[in-house]
């Protein structure tokens, strides 16, 4: 068996200012991005290094080979400000391939990044609204999230594996959305449900099949965390959803039909439906009153490849 053995810097906060711009998106009917102007490019960075030359350090208590973690940290804020590119996977691997040239008894580079999100504000311009190039506010809502891993083959160094997800998208639909026909026994306790308020956690992920297209240099190659998100919520405003799972089924299959690059797509989805209080509002047509719902959560996990776009399943009424 293999052994386990890495290590590294974990919470490395970078931030760098007037990155290059993305620009060259593909553009999609269910979103209005075309780019981002990358003022602000902020991250909070882990990588781990590997090398069979790190086992004395493990061993023997002999530093000489270790490039202490500190030194990881410098060497990441120090490349942000060489980083051309506009991206944060093309960000990683940049960094990634310079610790292999840098150090040669590193064997392989896996180092993932959360991004900071700030949001664009509108402010009154030239009798209109626009967003202001000075001025961000931090947002705690859903973030893009990159891993990379590069490693030696041979003499050359490769961009062995990579991910780019949306990690913490949370979408409300209020009603058209549904849940019945499960498994009746003697645990059966949950009622059927013909129209819920849906209230779902999402992290989706998608992989290129060229890694090309994550580093954002090629026309219509990237795939922006903002699309994905926008298909996201459009597939669920549009159509009835009978379980979260047909639901991130769907979701997956507009992924990749829009994105020829894509080869895979993959869900986490957690159920976090409202507890109804009161199903009926005297007074009110439509009103009820819902209340959060007590642990514990249910969740699903699913990945799709371009396979699934070839035998799509059922559309739900
Ligand atoms: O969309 C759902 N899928 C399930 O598998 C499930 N199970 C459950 O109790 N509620 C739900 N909702």
């Amino acid at each position: 068996m293999k052994r386990t053995m890495r290590y590294g810097k974990d919470d490395v906060w970078v931030y760098r200012t007037y990155a290059a711009p993305l620009t060259g998106v593909r553009s999609i009917p269910e979103s209005a991005f075309t780019g981002r102007s990358n003022i602000l490019f902020g991250m909070n960075v882990k990588v781990a290094v590997e090398g069979d030359a790190f086992l004395s350090s493990f061993k023997d208590g002999d530093n000489t080979l270790v490039v202490a973690t500190d030194s990881m940290k410098n060497f990441i804020l120090k490349h942000a400000g060489d980083y051309q590119g506009s991206t944060q996977e093309g960000f990683l691997e940049f960094v990634a391939r310079r610790f292999l040239e840098t150090y040669p008894h590193m064997s392989a580079v896996d180092i993932s990044s959360e991004q900071i999100p700030f949001d664009e504000l509108q402010v009154p311009t030239k009798g209109s609204f626009e967003p202001s190039p000075l001025v961000f506010r931090y947002s705690l809502n859903e973030q893009s999230v990159a891993s990379v891993e590069v490693k030696r083959s041979g003499e050359e160094i490769i961009t062995a594996d990579h991910l780019s997800s949306l990690k913490g998208l949370k979408l409300l639909k209020v009603r058209g959305s549904s849940f019945f026909g499960f498994v009746k026994d003697e645990y059966t306790t949950l009622p059927e449900s013909y129209d819920r308020p849906l209230f779902i956690f999402l992290n989706i992920g998608w992989r290129y099949h060229d890694f090309e297209g994550a580093r954002g240099s090629t026309k219509d190659g990237y795939v922006a965390a903002e699309q994905v998100r926008d298909i996201a919520y459009t597939v669920f405003h549009e159509e009835n959803s009978p379980s979260i799972q047909n639901l991130i089924y769907r979701i997956g299959l507009r992924i990749l039909n829009r994105f020829p690059q894509l080869v895979e797509v993959r869900f986490e989805s957690n159920n976090r439906t409202w507890e109804t209080v009161l199903d009926e509002i005297p007074a009110s047509q439509e009103g009820k009153v819902f209340t959060e719902p007590r642990p514990p959560f249910g969740f699903q996990c699913f990945s799709m490849t371009r396979e699934d776009l070839e035998n799509p399943g059922e559309s739900p009424t």
